[in-house]
């Protein structure tokens, strides 16, 4: 939680204004943040300074390790979170490979599960990884890439959180994720629980020991209608301790992640936070 507060008040201190075209917004933004979570002591990043909706961050995950391209099926598992870009943004509704009402076309885990390749065949980005690490292999190529730039015009939106990268070291299962643009008030939020629990369910699918998850992010950057939020409501609040994630253990396999897991299968405990704020969403 530190590390994200400590974010959110060098945005405020040292960020530039940057005009942002799509959403005709400025954006209070910073170049380069380094976040770490400690998934071997189970410390939640859960941000406790205004209430968290971590299931739908989780929910979220899971729509994306199923190759969900519809914002329909991320309703279905708990996040209403993909509505906004597949059916309101004004650019994508013109463009002719939308494919009707929630369609999100081919972003994120579609990429994920089944990159298109030349020969008309596709690529199953995720199985690939499990299975390797499963025998215990890292080739050192144990990496789940969402950035087609061949297929920006198929989706709504390009990929935020864009690369993950595993590691294994002896019995001990690292991740690495790269992100190229943050919304820090509305995204990180959930992106944070992302990272967390992506490290968790893969260590316990193939069965290691999770280590630590390394966020990496480039744009980092608080919207203009967001600013006065953070800055007079969070940023005056003190966090409180992490709490932790509970999976259940018969999560087994990736197939269990495709077929019956809902959301009953993740709580968290002992979470305090602070009353929920509510801030704008920029499409
Ligand atoms: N501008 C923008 N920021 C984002 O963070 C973002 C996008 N666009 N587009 C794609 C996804 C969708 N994501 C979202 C979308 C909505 C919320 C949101 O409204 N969160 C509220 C309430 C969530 C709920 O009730 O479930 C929050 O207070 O966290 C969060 C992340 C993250 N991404
Ligand atoms: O997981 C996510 C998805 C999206 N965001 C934010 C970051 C930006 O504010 C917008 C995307 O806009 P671009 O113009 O494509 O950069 O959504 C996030 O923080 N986390």
């Amino acid at each position: 939680m530190r590390q994200y507060l400590d974010l959110c008040q060098r945005i405020v201190d040292e960020g530039v204004w940057v005009t942002n075209e799509r959403t005709g917004k400025r954006c209070l933004t910073v170049i380069n943040a380094d976040l770490d979570y400690r998934v071997d002591l189970n410390q939640l990043p859960l941000v406790t300074t205004r209430k968290s909706y971590w299931k739908a961050a989780i929910a979220e995950l899971l729509g994306y390790l199923r190759g969900y391209s519809s914002a329909a099926d991320f309703r279905a598992l708990g996040a209403p979170t993909w509505d906004a870009n597949a059916n309101e943004n004004q650019a994508w509704l013109n463009n002719p490979h939308r494919r009707g009402t929630d369609d999100m076309g081919r972003v994120y885990g579609v990429q994920g599960r089944a990159w298109a390749k030349p020969d008309g065949g596709t690529v199953d980005q995720l199985r690939k990884v499990v299975d390797n690490l499963s025998k215990g292999l890292d080739d050192r190529g144990e990496i789940i890439s969402f950035y087609n730039p061949g297929e920006f015009d198929y989706g709504c939106l390009r990929p935020c959180m864009h690369t993950h990268n595993f590691s294994l070291l002896g019995d001990t299962l690292y991740l690495t994720s790269y992100q190229r643009s943050c919304d820090v008030p509305l995204g990180l939020n959930f992106n944070q629980v992302q990272v967390f629990t992506l490290l968790a369910l893969m260590a316990q699918i193939t069965g290691h020991k999770p280590g630590i998850a390394y966020h990496k992010i480039v744009n980092a950057h608080i919207y203009e209608d967001q600013l006065q939020l953070m800055r007079d409501v969070q940023l005056k609040r003190e966090p409180f301790a992490s709490p932790q994630l509970r999976i259940n253990p018969d999560i087994k396999s990736l197939e269990d992640l495709e077929t019956w897991v809902t959301l009953d299968d993740f709580a968290v405990e002992g979470y305090q936070c602070h009353p929920p704020i509510q801030y704008p969403f920029s499409v």
